[in-house]
């Protein structure tokens, strides 16, 4: 092998088929099971798009009722679980808390590595429906307050808030939060869907596969990236200091979180209706602080453009539009969680329904081969 064969970061590779989604750089498009996601956002609820991802074809009514009703009696966590939340280690990153929380729901279900399409699929929508209420426990245990019990009433997106809030706020703001849910779905091969493929295909099972995609999820360069946008927004502090800001941060060679992609180069499919969903919810919030961050994401976008060429990703208008809903930052990649959900267990049937061990080469570099030389002479 040479170095020339070498695709560092797996850049570039394609590594297996997929019928889930198809990203298109070269047009900014991005289709969930052949549909445009901007069309999903606008004109489906979240409900719709996560039956799609899982079943290939948009609901009737009368299907959606029923995915509906199957969400809902799986809503609600054990008082087991909410005990071992209330033992976590004060201060623990949500996104830690959520990855213990899942591998927790993978003890209660006996991690039965039953394979099948069909056990899979229900293990899928018990996640989808008990991560929200995992998220918004966690919100209120770390703020002193008693979590709140699902309604199975309301729909996925109310639902959330109503768990964390005790309210559900008005419908357009409840629409940019679906509008989010939608957008975050599925993405192909990313980090943490390609993880969970990694793990699945070792026949681990499908919770050590989702928790695994959590803790990939995480990390800053990926779903991490929303959390890190807000907190970069109040170290910028003024809409004024923006540009002057980004100057600096690129003079002294700073990675700029919510910028750059590793398969986008000239912007992200998914972020004209996300900054909609965003500009919707500083109007709706009308406060000069919300007005202040608009302007100064405006003026970061055009100086990153700018100067450099790169363009935002879907977590530059994301991690500001949750701050105005009223979620903590911490809580911002949790939340992508609740929709990616969807995409991973898709990618994990997918993978085992045709499985193939996930086990590349690689090209070494360390020693050659030496003899062990007897401790004492060492
Ligand atoms: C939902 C999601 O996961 S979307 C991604 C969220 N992540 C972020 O927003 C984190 C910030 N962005 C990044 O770190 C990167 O753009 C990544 C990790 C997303 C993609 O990385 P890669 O495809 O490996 O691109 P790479 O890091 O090689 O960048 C190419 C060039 O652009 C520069 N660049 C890319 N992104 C950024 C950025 N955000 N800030 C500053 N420079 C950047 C790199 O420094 C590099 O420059 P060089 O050639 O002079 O060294
Ligand atoms: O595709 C990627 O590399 C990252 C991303 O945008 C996503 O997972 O939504």
């Amino acid at each position: 092998m040479t170095d020339t064969d070498i695709k560092y970061g797996l850049a570039g590779v394609v590594t297996d088929d997929t019928a889930v989604s198809k990203v298109m750089p070269e047009t900014n498009s991005l289709t969930y099971r052949g549909y445009a996601v901007q069309d999903l956002a606008t004109q489906c609820r979240f409900e719709e798009t996560a039956y799609l991802i899982w079943n290939g074809e948009l609901p009737s009514q009368s299907q959606l009722d029923e995915f509906k009703a199957m969400e809902r009696a799986q809503r609600g966590i054990s008082k087991d679980l909410i005990d071992v939340m209330r033992k976590f280690p004060k201060g623990a990153h949500p996104m830690a808390t959520l990855r213990t929380a899942v591998s927790f729901l993978g003890l209660e279900d006996k991690e039965i590595e039953d394979h099948a399409t069909d056990k899979l699929y229900e293990r899928a929508i018990s996640m989808y429906a008990k991560i929200p209420e995992i998220v918004a426990a966690d919100y209120r245990l770390r703020n002193g307050k008693e979590p709140i019990a699902p309604m199975k009433d309301l729909g996925f997106s109310e639902n959330f808030f109503h768990m964390c809030f005790g309210e559900v706020p008005a419908p357009e703001t409840v629409k940019c939060f679906d509008i989010s849910m939608t957008l975050y779905a599925e993405h192909s091969f990313n980090a943490s869907t390609f993880t969970a493929r990694v793990i699945a295909s070792s026949l681990s099972g499908i919770y050590s596969a989702v928790t695994g995609a959590i803790g990939s999820l995480k990390g800053p360069l990926h779903g991490g990236a929303n959390e890190a946008v807000m907190h970069m927004l109040k170290e910028v502090g003024t809409a004024e200091n923006a540009k002057a800001w980004m100057l600096d941060a690129l003079a002294t060679k700073k990675k700029i979180m919510g910028f750059g992609h590793r398969v986008y180069r000239s912007g992200d499919s998914r972020v004209p209706t996300m900054t909609d969903a965003y500009k919707k919810m500083v109007d709706i919030i009308g406060t000069d602080e919300a007005k202040m961050y608009w302007e100064m994401s405006k003026t970061l976008d055009e100086t990153m453009v700018s100067e450099k060429g790169i363009y935002p990703n879907l977590d530059f208008p994301a991690g500001p539009a949750y701050y105005l809903m009223g979620f903590e930052i911490p809580m911002f990649t949790p939340i992508f969680v609740m929709s990616r959900i969807t995409g991973w267990t898709a990618h994990i049937m997918e993978q085992l329904g045709d499985n193939k061990l996930i086990r590349p080469l690689s090209n070494y570099t360390g020693p050659a081969q030496r003899d062990v030389t007897p401790i004492n002479a060492r």
